[in-house]
């Protein structure tokens, strides 16, 4: 159908629209963050569909049953993200749009209601925190989810999470083809981490980095203040050093910053301890930034897993606490 939002409106995005993935043309492969294909660095260019509204939509509007679930844990910006769905679905002319309570388990326990959702109730939800659908983790039946949305008759299923999430919407996704259901599934990515390719930033992102700035004010002042003070901040990063890099650069004052991408040594003549000790020497105090996932190499493994099946982390911050109390 026609899916024109106003009489007016004229910002829809063309099918045939595409949006250049790299905008340096690289003069030699040793050019500083040089990605050349061949030898003459020659200029290959890469394009993506654009995303944004069609004018040309599926779906009839009015006769559209939209549902919105949060799932897996916290990430600022949810209740934004919930928010800004409600208010596009609305102006596209669809009126029957709910949320699913504490992720995929809203779909099968009894007690958790659907929540009408419109544009009064969602319109001031993104100045709370959390996800005010509420979210959970843990496990989930496909087909006890296939079978709720046929019973609420979605036709969409807008699904905000991160892997695990993505790995139950596709398979709810391939559970809907083979029963041969016109419900669309829609994997909204989350991750405070920003670690996914091809997008310019994850939503959270800038609120962890920012969040981050007060710890590290604080170790600043305090190593600062102390005699040989050192201090260390461990940020989120389970296999992702970009919060820990961004809060970093942006704060100015962190000297070491080690993150899971980039190996490290921690003894020898070009480890961490020894640039600490020089640090010590000629400025008299100094501040590490360090992932939660980097130097997992140094620390024993543990075979336990979290609810969403990931290895729990042995605890660098602690590690590095104990190596670095010789030098202050
Ligand atoms: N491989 C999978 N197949 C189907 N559902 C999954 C899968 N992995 C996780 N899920 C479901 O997705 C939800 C969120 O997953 P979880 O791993 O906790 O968080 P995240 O989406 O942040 O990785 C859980 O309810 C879980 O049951
Ligand atoms: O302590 P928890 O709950 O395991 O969460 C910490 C971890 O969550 C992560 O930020 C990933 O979470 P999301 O990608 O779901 O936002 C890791 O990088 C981090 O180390």
């Amino acid at each position: 159908v026609d899916g024109s939002l106003e009489e007016s409106w004229n910002g829809y995005v063309n099918d045939d629209d595409r949006a250049l993935l790299k905008v340096i043309k690289f003069a030699s492969p040793t050019s500083a963050g040089a990605e050349c294909i061949d030898p003459d660095c020659s200029w290959v260019e890469q394009w993506v569909h654009r995303a944004g509204p069609r004018k040309q939509i599926y779906f009839e509007p009015q006769c559209v049953k939209a549902g919105i679930v949060t799932c897996g844990r916290l990430c600022p910006g949810l209740n934004d993200v919930i928010r800004q769905i409600v208010l596009t679905l609305e102006k596209y002319g669809v009126k029957n749009i709910v949320g699913i309570q504490h992720g995929f388990r809203g779909f099968f326990e009894d007690h958790l209601a659907e929540v009408p959702l419109n544009r009064h109730v969602v319109q001031n939800i993104n100045l709370a925190g959390g996800s005010f659908l509420g979210v959970s983790r843990g496990g989930a039946s496909i087909s006890d989810i296939v079978d709720s949305i046929q019973a609420r008759r979605l036709d969409m299923l807008f699904v905000l999470g991160g892997n695990g999430t993505h790995a139950g919407a596709d398979a709810i996704h391939g559970e809907c083809r083979k029963r041969k259901l016109k419900v669309s599934i829609i994997g909204v990515p989350k991750t405070i981490d920003n670690d996914i390719l091809l997008m310019d930033k994850t939503f959270g992102f800038d609120t962890a980095v920012e969040a981050a700035q007060r710890a590290i004010n604080s170790a600043y002042i305090e190593a600062h203040s102390a005699f040989h003070g050192i201090g260390l901040v461990k940020l989120m990063g389970r296999s992702s050093g970009f919060i820990t890099m961004h809060a970093s650069l942006s704060s100015g004052q962190v000297d070491i910053c080690l993150i899971p991408e980039v190996p490290f040594t921690l003894d020898g003549p070009n480890g961490v301890l020894r640039h600490l000790e020089h640090l010590i020497e000629t400025k008299g105090f100094a501040l590490m930034c360090v992932a939660e996932g980097a130097g997992q190499e140094y620390l024993q493994k543990s075979n336990a897993t979290d609810a969403s099946g990931n290895m729990v982390l042995s605890d660098i911050g602690v590690h590095l606490q104990q190596k670095v109390g010789p030098y202050h």
